[in-house]
């Protein structure tokens, strides 16, 4: 059950100044009455919204003032100004800019001065050039948090389809020697507490992707699915968890297939994401399960090739908008019954 609003706003960072962050966020704005959206602030550099947005702007300085300005314009928490932003060229100073944003959201959403995260599309690539550790966001966001990072959980979630990488951002080549029984037990379990506490799902039904064609077919194409998903996915519905799998990969996306599950947990990145942005990439959300504050961010990244050109769709960024503030009031309510 979600009911009511949020007495807080939602802090949302800007992300990398040069890419499509400050359009889709403006334009987010904009669709403030049309999408019913929980107010909101943006935090980044104020003038980077200029070269990609033409809406009003207005500087604050506490997340509280959000609800005065939040009518007649886009309320914006400064980070340390960005020399210059040209859209589609990010530079080391925007990606200070956007660390420093994402910083400072997480600070407001621990503090209890925002109700949930809303985090804008960042380069990873120039996030690592200034210093950046971790493999992205979500890592990040855990760690600020006090939260391993294998009890952090990436879903991608659109429509009729969640999705959990199980392995995140590392290469291809290092997922079979990472994903062992104590990865799949750790993301199953966060993954249905998680569906529980954001999405009000009672019940969670989970069903795990195998890693090899044809989840191995009975061991003649790999072992993985033998030696370590069975074990593990036989472990967790002993907990009393509801787990089917390992599932052949290659079938377990289509529509009737999609009804019989609430997540998809898959071996790898690109396992979860190709089908979920296939059918969902302008719907989709991605929301980090697993933290004590919510946080969700579009399921897109920079789009450097279109930043300035009025080109960028807002809807993921709405989507991911309501997600957090759906998430938000599925726990409060959870702790009103004493969840
Ligand atoms: N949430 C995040 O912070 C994410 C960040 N990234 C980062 O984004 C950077 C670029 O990644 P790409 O693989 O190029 O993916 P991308 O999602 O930025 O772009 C892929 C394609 O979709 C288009 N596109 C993306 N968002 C759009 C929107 N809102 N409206 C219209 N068209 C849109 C782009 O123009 C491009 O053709 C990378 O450095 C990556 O690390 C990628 C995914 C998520
Ligand atoms: N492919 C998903 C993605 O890149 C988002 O990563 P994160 O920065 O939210 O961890």
């Amino acid at each position: 059950m979600s009911v009511g609003r949020l007495e807080l706003p939602l802090a949302v960072s800007v992300g990398d100044p040069a890419g499509i962050g400050p359009e889709i966020i403006g334009k987010a704005w904009e669709a403030r009455h049309a999408a019913g959206l929980a107010p909101f602030f943006a935090i980044g550099d104020i003038a980077s919204f200029a070269p990609h947005w033409n809406g009003p702007v207005v500087r604050i300085e506490d997340p509280a003032e959000t609800f005065a300005h939040f009518d007649t314009a886009l309320p914006v928490i400064q980070v340390h100004n960005c020399i210059s932003i040209i859209p589609g060229i990010p530079d080391l100073d925007g990606a200070h800019c956007a660390y420093q944003a994402l910083e400072m959201a997480i600070g407001f959403a621990r503090a209890g001065s925002a109700a949930a995260l809303v985090t804008g599309p960042v380069s990873k690539a120039q996030l690592y050039a200034v210093g950046f550790t971790h493999p992205g966001q979500t890592e990040f966001i855990a760690e600020r948090c006090g939260v391993s990072k294998n009890n952090a959980v990436m879903m991608l979630a659109g429509p009729d389809l969640r999705v959990v990488p199980m392995t995140t951002h590392i290469p291809l080549a290092s997922v079979a020697e990472q994903l062992d029984g104590r990865l799949i037990r750790q993301r199953l379990r966060a993954t249905a507490k998680g569906l529980q506490r954001n999405f009000g799902i009672a019940n969670p039904r989970l069903a795990v992707a195998g890693f090899n064609p044809h989840a191995g077919e009975a061991g003649n194409m790999g072992r993985e699915e033998l030696d370590i998903f069975e074990p593990a996915i036989e472990q967790i519905r002993g907990e009393g968890f509801d787990v089917v799998g390992p599932l052949p990969a290659d079938t377990m996306f289509h529509a009737e297939a999609r009804s019989h599950y609430d997540a998809a947990l898959c071996a790898y990145h690109d396992q979860a994401l190709i089908p979920l942005k296939t059918l969902y990439f302008h719907d989709a959300v991605n929301i980090t399960l697993g933290l004590p504050v919510v946080r969700t961010s579009p399921d897109h990244g920079t789009a450097f090739g279109i930043a300035g050109k009025n080109m960028a769709l807002p809807l993921s960024m709405i989507a991911a908008i309501k997600m957090a503030e759906s998430a938000a009031l599925h726990r409060l309510a959870a702790a009103d019954l004493g969840g």
